[in-house]
């Protein structure tokens, strides 16, 4: 098969928001293409796009609302052909697609764990009672009320480098962060602790770049399909349908994350109540070629155990 290559004059588009770490996995994105087709940089083209997630900073994201901030402008520029293909973290995004796109490559996934921040290192079982930490997720708000009743938690956007300067400011004395997103940014300098999946469970999609493209754009498909990592294909297609069976709006807390081990698929979930009073977890394996279903299955198992009032809150 032949394959019409872009090149530095008739480039293809990559399409991101524009924030550090957006930036930066577009750029992975980029050279990934360039190494694998054997292209110059110049060969594509990254264009900037600013999301109503992005453009409204001052209020608490639940209170925005909707799914699929962070992506809409995007998607209406591919849908347009304004890009070729669009660069996302894969946990912000929807667990479905608007008619005619696809969201189904992913570069192989970063560190899925998240990392306790603090100014001195501290872990989050040193904090003093009664500390102040700082996040704007409900998954992280629910996994640290469930350890640490006492804490008190609040609200806390912005890009990396925001959180950063509100624990300089004394905002708050520690925040979460995802060791992707440090990494990808090279923030050496952050001092932070990686917490292991089995003390906080990462959410779905976590620490993967994933990429969005037009249905009947098979050129597009096929240049991707040379930087599409298969394993965590295989781990995103669990996670993803573990999150839709789950309804997973942004006002539940959820967590799940697969693994792949000895030719099996390990998928790990739970559903928390807002407050970190109870929180529901279950696992189990199957061929790696069940993972959609072992999803599905894991997730309905929640639902059955949590009862029908577990998400009243909504
Ligand atoms: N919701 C924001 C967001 N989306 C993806 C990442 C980190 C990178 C990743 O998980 O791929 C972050 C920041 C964070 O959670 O600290």
């Amino acid at each position: 098969m032949t394959i019409d290559l872009p090149s530095p004059r008739a480039a293809l588009k990559i399409g991101t928001r524009g924030s550090p770490l957006a930036l930066a996995q577009a750029n992975e994105t980029r050279d990934r293409l360039a190494r694998a087709w054997d292209l110059p940089f110049e060969a594509f083209t990254i264009v900037v796009i600013k999301t109503s997630g992005d453009r409204i900073i001052d209020r608490p994201l639940k209170e925005v609302g909707g799914k699929g901030l962070f992506t809409k402008e995007i998607e209406e520029a591919l849908l347009s052909s304004e890009i070729d293909l669009a660069v996302h973290s894969t946990k912000d995004m929807p667990v479905e697609q608007p008619e005619g796109l696809i969201f189904g490559t992913y570069l192989p996934r970063e560190d899925v764990r998240d990392a306790f921040v603090t100014l001195d290192g501290k872990g989050f079982s040193d904090l003093e009672e009664g500390a102040v930490v700082g996040t704007s997720s409900l998954r992280r708000k629910a996994q640290l009320k469930n350890r640490r009743p006492d804490l008190e938690v609040v609200e806390f956007r912005g890009n990396l480098q925001t959180r950063m300067r509100k624990l300089e400011d004394g905002v708050a004395s520690a925040t979460f962060l995802a060791m992707a997103g440090l990494m990808r940014l090279r923030m050496d300098e952050v001092k932070r602790q990686a917490i292991d999946v089995t003390e906080m469970l990462p959410a779905v999609g976590q620490g993967a770049i994933g990429i969005e493209w037009r249905q009947n754009d098979t050129r597009t498909a096929s240049l991707l399909e040379a930087i599409h990592d298969r394993e965590t294909g295989d781990r995103l297609a669990a996670e993803r349908a573990f999150l839709a069976a789950l309804d997973g709006s942004c006002e539940t807390p959820i967590a799940g994350l697969a693994e792949l081990k000895d030719g099996r698929i390990t998928l790990r979930g739970e559903v928390l109540r807002p407050d970190g009073s109870e929180v529901i977890e279950a696992a189990d394996d199957a061929p790696i070629s069940d993972g959609a279903e072992l999803g599905k299955e894991l997730a309905g198992r929640l639902l059955k155990e949590a009862g029908p009032g577990f998400f009243d809150w909504r």
